[in-house]
């Protein structure tokens, strides 16, 4: 079952990809999340080959991260999507040669395991012939996604199968809806090559909000959520406040205050922790902004060989046939 070998032959018969996505976007924990792309139009997310069908299932993984990955791919969240795709099926499917190229960092706030799981489910509702609608597929992202973090949570999943800038609608049947965004605005994702995993930094977290917090929160995202409609970039940029996982997960973060206020005096809207991080994500309103604070970022927050440093647009896309 296992082969981690560096295959790089093109001689797949579907290639799929799904996009990086930062969760929260600061004021929408759980709630809100985007999914991005780098202006050069490198795939910083997760592709996944089918090579073709055979008498048993099988996954190469290469890629930058593949050394980030359990050893053994029977481990792989790719495999058990299958699995929970045949089962939501109920029948058997044929078995599938596989393989991942794995893009993006484990454990780094880009949503890495959610961009596994969104990659490996469209390409087999796609391959399958779409047995599954948009929603069935969506709640079966969500369940894997929370099989390894330890919640339901879809601000991940969501905008990395849909693209764009995706709020979640609790106990609504469609689940979640896209926002408006500004065209100019630039997100530089810089991930410092640390490895934080999503469930270390959910244990931090406060178990219970009292009422005056509660409704904060909500005030907040309320603003947000009216500013990007209003297109108010001021107040939208404003109410990017994280009131309720920032201030626990500083102590998991230390430099970002500092890195916060040196990037503010050189006129950066925003900069936030991207999903549990450590990824940070920088809000710039022009390309050359966005230069400015990736530089700032790749010499002050990288911190090895893993590190990685992207300026983005949003992804309207999301996950696709290449
Ligand atoms: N294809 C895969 N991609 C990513 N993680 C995988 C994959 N297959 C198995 N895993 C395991 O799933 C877990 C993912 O952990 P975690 O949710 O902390 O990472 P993450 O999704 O990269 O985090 P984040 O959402 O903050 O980017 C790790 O234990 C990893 O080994
Ligand atoms: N909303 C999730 C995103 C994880 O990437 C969290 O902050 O725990």
């Amino acid at each position: 079952m296992q082969h981690y070998s560096e295959v790089t032959t093109l001689d797949y018969l579907k290639r799929y990809y799904a996009p990086a996505s930062t969760g929260n976007f600061s004021v929408g924990f759980d709630l809100l999340g985007a999914a991005f792309e780098p202006l050069n139009a490198e795939l910083f997310g997760d592709v996944l080959d089918i090579l073709g069908e055979q008498a048993e299932l099988s996954l190469d993984i290469v890629g930058r991260y593949v050394h980030q990955l359990p050893r053994n791919s029977a481990d792989n969240l790719v495999l058990s999507c299958y699995y929970a795709f045949e089962q939501k099926l109920g029948r058997t499917l044929p078995r599938l040669a596989l393989r991942l190229h794995k893009n993006l960092p484990v454990g780094s706030g880009l949503g890495s395991s959610a961009c596994s799981i969104v990659v490996a489910l469209y390409a087999f509702n796609d391959y399958f012939g779409q047995p599954l609608s948009q929603t069935e597929l969506l709640q079966l992202m969500a369940q894997a996604e929370g099989g390894v973090s330890g919640s339901v949570h879809y601000d991940n999943v969501a905008p990395s199968y849909l693209g764009g800038l995706q709020l979640m609608l609790p106990q609504s049947s469609t689940i979640c809806r896209s926002l408006p965004w500004f065209e100019h605005w630039r997100v530089v994702l810089s991930y410092p090559g640390t490895v934080l995993s999503t469930k270390a930094a959910r244990a931090v977290l406060p178990k219970q909000l009292g009422l005056a917090h509660g409704i904060a929160f909500a005030g907040m995202l309320s603003r947000f959520v009216s500013a990007m409609y209003a297109k108010d970039e001021a107040d939208a940029a404003a109410a990017l406040q994280d009131l309720i996982a920032e201030p626990a997960r500083t102590v998991l973060l230390p430099e970002l205050p500092t890195l916060r206020a040196a990037l503010a005096e050189q006129g950066i809207l925003h900069l936030g922790i991207s999903g549990a991080g450590p990824t940070l994500f920088a809000l710039c309103r022009s390309d050359a902004e966005a230069q400015l604070a990736a530089d700032y970022l790749s010499r002050h927050y990288e911190k090895n060989q893993d590190a990685i440093t992207q300026i983005c647009r949003l992804s309207l896309a999301g996950a696709r046939a290449l």
